[in-house]
């Protein structure tokens, strides 16, 4: 998978050079290109920003830099998945479908936002994805693309060492995750749920499943279509 970030601070994204992601670079699983929108800027000042159209508070992202940019980085193939308080909700489904492509590339927006236009152009050209990560508002679309990318990433064959071990998570089933428990077998007076112990892996499961619905029913219950 090939991975595009253009942001006006490239630096932030410099944590994927670590963890498991960072690991994934360097086995060629994910390619990761991050890119600086200023240099698709032709003014003494690099500037990215201007004034809204119809008044209102804050700066607009100009249209033209990120038009060059993309020009620079989309293919037919790829997908465009811009952060916004207004796209769609970023859920496990929408990352495993993420997972599957060879080409993402993300526009990490900062002041109100971008240019309706360059979402709409980007539409002609290739397939476009506004996501929300939830219903708050952040300050730019890094710290969104990175959660994306981290919940793509992991998703992508080869990434966890264990896939089995994505299939347990919360959210991949529907329900939320079963409680998890190490040594020691007593902590701070409270041991570990006897059934774990017992090597009955019928029984393990069973309990697991009844500890997933306990936990999606009491804290989830929007999972389960109980309002
Ligand atoms: N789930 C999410 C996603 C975002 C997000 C994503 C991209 C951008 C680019 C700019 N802003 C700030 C901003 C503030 C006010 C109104 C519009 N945008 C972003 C916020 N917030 N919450």
């Amino acid at each position: 998978m090939r991975i595009d970030i253009v942001t006006i601070f490239p630096e932030f994204f410099g944590v994927l050079d670590v963890s498991l992601l960072g690991k994934a670079r360097d086995r060629g699983l994910i390619d990761i290109a991050v890119h600086d929108l200023r240099d698709y800027t032709h003014d003494r000042h690099r500037t990215v920003d201007d004034t809204p159209y119809g008044g209102g508070a804050g700066m607009v992202m100009r249209p033209e830099p990120w038009g060059e940019a993309l020009d620079e980085v989309l293919t037919p193939e790829s997908v465009l998945i811009v952060p916004s308080p207004a796209g769609e909700r970023f859920t496990q489904a929408i990352a495993r479908e993420l997972s599957t492509e060879a080409r993402l590339v993300f526009a990490c927006g900062r002041y109100e936002g971008i240019d309706q236009r360059v979402v709409d152009y980007a539409s002609s050209v290739a397939r476009v994805r506004e996501l929300s990560l939830g219903d708050y508002v952040l300050n730019g679309g890094e710290v969104a693309a990175m959660a994306v990318i981290e919940a793509v990433g992991r998703l992508v064959p080869g990434v966890v060492g264990n896939p089995e071990s994505l299939d347990e998570e919360s959210h991949e089933g529907g329900l939320l995750e079963y409680p998890s428990y190490t040594k020691p077998a007593e902590w701070r007076g409270m041991p570990v749920p006897p059934i774990l112990l017992s090597g009955n892996h019928g029984a393990i499961a069973s309990w697991r499943y009844e500890q997933q619905l306990e936990r999606t029913r009491r804290v989830r219950p929007d999972l389960l279509g109980d309002s």
